[in-house]
């Protein structure tokens, strides 16, 4: 896919595949172009070149709530929750979108659960961390059942404990057989979870491949991780 601003190209041909049942994570510094590729997934940005396949069909002209309806869902870097509307509310709002309404409080105990956030249930948004909105953020994505989850930075803010467990709750999504695509900065995060690795640098892919390898990619060391 390909996508211009003005005259500047956000993403630049770029390609990936994201399987079934694995991690797939995307790093690159600041404005490589990271979250205008989810943009273009999740059908928030219309590509200049490119298509977008989801599970074997063309989503392309798809607008993005027709995607949610094929099985994508998504979290955003900056958080987007119903400030005060309750946690189980926030949850609810998703779930009652998602393929069965009849089950959508059963269905948003059983992400409480999942997530930790049982004692948070009657919580205002407004009042929690902001590892625990990020965690509400990724179960409103849950609440639709996806078979693709693109999370943008959700461990942004979480401290070392929260980001451990997230980690795990990541791992087992995958293990469930979803899709799961992560942007992320924090790389304890990155290289723990992730099967395959993708790396973005001025629109372009610049590396892809198993995490150890792509860490110790030069042209990965020279633009990105360098410092790291
Ligand atoms: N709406 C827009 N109009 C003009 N330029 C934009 C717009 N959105 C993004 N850009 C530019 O496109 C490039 C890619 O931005 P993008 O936000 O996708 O990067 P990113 O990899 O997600 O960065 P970060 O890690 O900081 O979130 C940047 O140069 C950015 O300034």
């Amino acid at each position: 896919m390909t996508v211009s601003f003005g005259g500047h190209r956000a993403l630049d041909g770029v390609g990936l595949t994201a399987e079934p049942g694995r991690v797939t994570g995307l790093i690159g510094p600041n404005g490589a172009g990271k979250s205008t590729l989810f943009d273009v997934v999740s059908g928030l940005r219309r590509p200049s070149a490119g298509r977008v396949v989801l599970d074997g069909k063309d989503v392309t002209r798809m607008g993005p709530a027709r995607r949610s309806r094929h099985g994508l869902a998504r979290t955003f870097q900056r958080l987007e929750l119903f400030g005060r509307l309750t946690v189980r509310d926030n949850l609810l709002v998703a779930a009652e979108l998602g393929p069965d309404r009849r089950v959508a409080g059963r269905a948003v105990t059983g992400i409480l659960e999942r997530l930790g956030l049982r004692e948070m249930a009657d919580t205002p948004a407004d009042d929690l961390s902001t590892g625990a909105s990020r965690l509400v953020e990724v179960g409103r994505a849950l609440a639709v059942r996806p078979k693709l989850l693109l999370l943008d930075e959700p461990a942004a803010g979480q401290d070392g404990e929260e980001t451990e467990r997230f980690a795990a709750l990541l791992r087992s999504l995958a293990d469930d057989g979803t899709t799961v695509v992560l942007v992320e900065h924090d790389m304890r995060l990155v290289m723990s979870v992730c099967d395959h690795l993708h790396v973005l640098d001025l629109g372009k892919i610049i590396a892809s491949g198993a995490p150890e390898a792509v860490r110790q990619d030069e042209k990965v060391l020279a633009a990105y991780l360098g410092d790291a």
